[in-house]
């Protein structure tokens, strides 16, 4: 079949608001081009991921991914550089509902070991495609994704906010310019969407959820894995390799970890960090071509 000729101003890259070497591997690996979109200020960008007191694993990353993705979105708009599909994922480690970051320290990291060590634990990780182009109206959209509890099988629902930025404020009261308070109401609509009972961990299954709108797709991939016994030794070890640092979790499924992972239900390229099912699809649905 002769190749179908892509429309005139059809996106030829993608930003990637992020810093994480694996996301730019992984999106090599699908053949996307893409160029960086990086805060200038880390700290800053530090402080989106910090965690709220009635934070879900779920609510939290899905809330940390729309951070990066709406404060990437502004960077692009304050910078005149040209329109293009934004990218942005967080990554998030979870046991018994507790949310893992990444280690700040060596003691840090040997405490995340130790409590993974013999246990399964989940890995979440958030998506988030801007078009671009459209401006975010009230997030109306539909999910469907997979969960148990009061929600079971797929589940397709509509979400209803008021994040707009033709409106002068958030749903919460604050500038909608903030990409916070964005996030944050954004994350209030997503939560009712899919019912409240759906957005801790436990009650997600793999493959996860996704929510489609039109002018942002964000997808939630969860996998759940399993970690061997970890023995005093095997800990010290890996952590003086330096491997566990910048990781969710202390590890890394595609370094040394991988000794590590006994089972693994869910999605390989989303426990390092970008489900690339997910992120295709959602790039493909916003006029990308690759
Ligand atoms: C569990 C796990 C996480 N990780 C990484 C993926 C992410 O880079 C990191 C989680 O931190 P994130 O905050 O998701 O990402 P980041 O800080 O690296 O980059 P940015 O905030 O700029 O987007 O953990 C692995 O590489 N392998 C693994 O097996």
């Amino acid at each position: 079949m002769p190749n179908q000729p892509k429309p005139a101003d059809a996106p030829h890259f993608v930003y990637l608001a992020s810093q994480s070497p694996r996301r730019r591997e992984l999106l090599d690996q699908l053949g996307v081009a893409h160029r960086l979109l990086l805060p200038d200020d880390a700290q800053a960008a530090e402080a989106l991921e910090d965690v709220a007191p009635d934070d879900t694993p779920a609510s939290y990353v899905i809330r940390v991914t729309l951070a990066k993705g709406f404060a990437a979105r502004a960077r692009r708009q304050a910078s005149g550089l040209p329109v293009a599909p934004i990218l942005a994922a967080d990554t998030t480690v979870t046991l018994d509902d507790a949310i893992l970051g990444k280690p700040a320290d060596a003691a840090q990291a040997t405490q995340m070991l130790t409590s993974l060590s013999g246990r399964t634990h989940r890995v979440l990780t958030g998506v988030a495609v801007f078009d671009g182009k459209s401006a975010i109206g009230p997030l109306t959209g539909s999910f469907t994704g997979r969960a148990t509890g009061a929600v079971t099988g797929v589940v397709t629902r509509v979400a209803t906010g008021t994040v707009s930025e033709r409106g002068t404020h958030a749903a919460d009261g604050t500038a909608a310019s903030d990409p916070l308070a964005l996030a944050r109401a954004a994350q209030h609509a997503f939560d009712e969407g899919l019912g409240r009972a759906a957005s801790g961990a436990a009650a997600l299954q793999p493959p996860g959820i996704g929510w489609q709108g039109p002018a942002l797709r964000l997808a939630l991939s969860v996998s759940t894995v399993r970690v061997r016994v970890l023995t005093a030794e095997d800990i010290a070890r890996y952590v003086a390799s330096g491997e566990p640092f910048g990781k969710a979790g202390a590890y890394g499924i595609q370094g040394r970890g991988a000794e590590f992972i006994a089972e693994l239900h869910g999605s390989y390229s989303g426990v390092m960090g970008l489900p690339l099912f997910e992120t295709a699809a959602a790039l493909r649905q916003s006029g990308l071509s690759f």
